[in-house]
């Protein structure tokens, strides 16, 4: 999947967040979008997403012909490949997928998933329905089944609890597991590290290095530990003081 901005701005008001953003973003590279608190990472990482709309400028989404999200056309073909979870095969998937098909920004959200602090889990649920809920609209990756999920993510225990009663670092386990386990060429991650301890972010790190490494990865962060993987770093900075 590659995504391009061109000349992206967006305004609140009267107030510009960014202005002039110029970038493209490809598969297999991870990013990290920084900046201070409230300098418009989050902003930015949704108009990316095509989840904000922007005030000026366009977007461009292209995915490849293996590249596919939606849940009538998704996985099919991948599943018969393999039936057991096998993280090498979900990455060839991606792996051999050419750009070649762009894709209306309205129809971006099937390719790609998102983790952030302001979006909330279904807390009535429990994790076993939320995850069964999640994956009627967005598919997990092929082989992963929703137990194997959970006990990736070390809550085992917790199968068939209320998310409502989870502590705040086991909702970000979920929120992760949401964004990483589904069959999404495209991930962005804000803030994934928020409410985690030690093991969490050891967590973290081993989900994107086991299933990210061929897909397109935006991390929005100012703490380096979050992004230390990311081998291009965007300072939101760089687009304040620019004006066309
Ligand atoms: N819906 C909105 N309406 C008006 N202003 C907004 C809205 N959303 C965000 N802002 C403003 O845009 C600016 C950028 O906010 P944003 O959340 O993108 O920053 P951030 O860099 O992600 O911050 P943090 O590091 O604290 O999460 C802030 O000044 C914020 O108040």
């Amino acid at each position: 999947m590659k995504i391009s901005l061109i000349n992206a701005g967006k305004r609140f008001n009267r107030d510009w967040i960014f202005r002039n953003f110029q970038q493209e973003f490809s598969a297999g590279i991870a990013y990290a979008i920084t900046g201070p608190n409230g300098s418009g990472k989050s902003t930015l990482l949704q108009v990316i997403g095509g989840a904000m709309i922007m005030s000026e400028g366009s977007a461009k989404y292209t995915i490849g012909n293996c590249e596919t999200a939606n849940p009538d056309e998704s996985g099919q073909a991948e599943k018969r490949e393999s039936s057991i979870p096998d993280a090498h095969n979900q990455q060839s998937a991606f792996a051999r997928a050419s750009a070649d098909k762009e894709i209306h920004v309205d129809q971006a959200f099937r390719y790609i998933s998102i983790a952030a602090p302001y979006l909330e889990l279904i807390e009535e649920m429990t994790l076993q329905e939320f995850l069964q809920f999640h994956s009627q609209f967005k598919p997990f990756m092929p082989g992963f089944g929703i137990p194997q999920i959970i006990d990736e993510i070390g809550l085992k225990t917790a199968t068939h609890k209320q998310i409502r009663f989870y502590s705040s670092g086991m909702k970000q386990r979920v929120k992760l597991a949401q964004a990483i386990f589904s069959n999404v060429p495209c991930v962005l991650l804000d803030e994934p590290c928020t409410n985690l301890d030690a093991a969490g972010i050891e967590l973290y790190h081993h989900l994107v290095k086991s299933y990210c490494n061929k897909r397109l990865v935006i991390v929005s962060s100012n703490d380096e530990q979050e992004y230390k993987f990311c081998t291009e770093v965007i300072s939101i900075l760089d687009y304040k003081k620019k004006q066309p």
